[in-house]
């Protein structure tokens, strides 16, 4: 585990009002993050990825959709018998045939969805509200009879009509349902129409919200950490953000924001590089150099003036530490250098030039890296000895 001196905390946070979180992390990479276009783990993948994700200390994993193929349901089946701290969860249409495939895997809770919106309706089941409604009802009832924990979720809850939204929550409740879920999936929430939709169900049920957030508009993140704001207790994540078409909320951003936004440590955030370089390499998904918390440029400075104040204290120019989340620091030598920086860099290679040498050497860097990307560390140390060459 890190310590708590490895990031910034949010100081404005003291100027709002609002509760201290109450949530659970609930990841789907091995359900949603795995209906990536392309996407299909392995059995040892999905049982090391699951092991990974107990580690971190998620409260529930979605193992899978176990109707999707026998071998799919075998492995849910396996990894709800690894004896993980972790709950594991499984999809489930509003078919009954669907709850007898997620009971015969062992699973603690089963997530059964329904889409209640205008547009999934007609175009899709081509059924009225009332019947689709009636379906789930019935799967719920089945899946609480035989003993499991049951999330309903509503597919398209987002673009479904808030009071249709609400009846149905209200009527779940009476099957005794453990979550309702709300899922944003196409992803056309924002943060405020998130903590709007969020508190209004809050209002009339009792029974812990679960937030699905897409990132259509690059905002899953956010808008989950504003549920969580607005009173949702579970939050959904995926490994690199990985989901149908953009994704869903990354775990990697989601849990560094936990901690630094409100203080929530207890994830192994340590852990969270080495997840998604496994996630990369099972996927076949490199992820973008710049991606939050987990991409190659997240520690990696090149402009002088970050650079010579790096050196002397991290936090200024990184909101938390490589070694918070399993990442390493690079400083890099480039057209942005700078002498304090470059001076820095050299001593941190183990050579000690006297001023004019700096100013040579800076001089060589800047030419050279004009219009080329960076420096390699060998390149470098060449045109160091030139400049000691020089002086002598
Ligand atoms: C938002 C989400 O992520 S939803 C989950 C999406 N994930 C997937 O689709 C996983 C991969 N899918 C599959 O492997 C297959 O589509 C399966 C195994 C689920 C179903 O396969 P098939 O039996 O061949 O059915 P098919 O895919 O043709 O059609 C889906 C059927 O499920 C119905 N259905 C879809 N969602 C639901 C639901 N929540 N509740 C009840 N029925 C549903 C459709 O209306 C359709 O019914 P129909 O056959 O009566 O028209
Ligand atoms: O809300 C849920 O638990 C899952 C629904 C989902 O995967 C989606 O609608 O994208």
């Amino acid at each position: 585990m890190s310590n708590t001196d490895d990031y910034s905390k949010n100081e404005l946070m003291k100027f709002i009002d609002m509760k201290p979180l109450d949530i659970e992390i609930c990841d789907v990479t091995l359900r949603d993050g795995e209906q990536t276009p392309g996407v299909a783990f392995t059995r040892d993948e999905k049982i090391d990825l699951a092991m990974e994700l107990d580690a971190i200390g998620v409260e529930v994993i979605e193992a899978g959709f176990p109707v999707v193929s026998s071998s799919e349901k075998e492995i849910v089946k396996e990894i709800s018998n690894l004896g993980l701290d972790s709950n594991i969860c499984c999809l489930a249409r509003s078919v009954i045939s669907d709850v007898d495939a997620a009971i015969d895997c062992d699973v603690d809770i089963v997530s059964i969805f329904i889409a209640m919106s205008d547009l999934h309706l007609k175009f899709k089941y081509h059924k009225s509200c009332a019947d689709v409604f009636s379906c789930a009802m019935n799967s719920i009832e089945h899946a609480k009879d035989h003993g499991l924990k049951v999330r309903f979720a509503a597919e398209d809850g987002t673009r479904t009509d808030v009071e249709t939204l609400k009846k149905a929550f209200i009527a779940a409740e009476d099957y005794k349902v453990d979550y309702v879920s709300i899922a944003d999936t196409i992803g056309i929430l924002s943060p405020a129409t998130t903590h709007y939709l969020v508190s209004e169900i809050d209002k009339v049920v009792n029974t812990p919200i679960c937030i699905h957030c897409h990132d259509d508009l690059g905002m899953a993140t956010a808008n989950t950490l504003v549920a969580a704001e607005a009173g949702a207790k579970q939050l959904h994540t995926t490994v690199n953000g990985i989901g149908e078409r953009a994704g869903n909320a990354s775990l990697e951003e989601l849990l560094v924001a936990l901690r630094v936004q409100h203080g929530i440590e207890r994830y192994d955030t340590t852990k969270l590089t080495g997840i998604s370089n496994k996630l990369q390499e099972y996927s076949g998904l490199p992820i973008a150099v710049n991606k939050s918390v987990v991409g190659k440029h997240a520690f990696t400075h090149e402009s002088g003036i970050h650079v010579m104040a790096i050196l002397e204290e991290p936090r200024t120019y990184e909101l938390f530490s490589p070694e918070m989340v399993g990442g390493k620091r690079n400083l890099i030598v480039g057209k942005h250098t700078g002498k304090k920086a470059l001076k820095g860099i050299v001593k941190n290679l183990g050579y000690s030039l006297d001023h004019d040498e700096l100013c040579d050497l800076i001089l060589k860097v800047k030419n050279c890296t004009e219009v080329k990307k960076g420096l390699s560390r060998e390149r470098l140390e060449t045109l160091i000895k030139t400049v000691q060459s020089h002086q002598e």
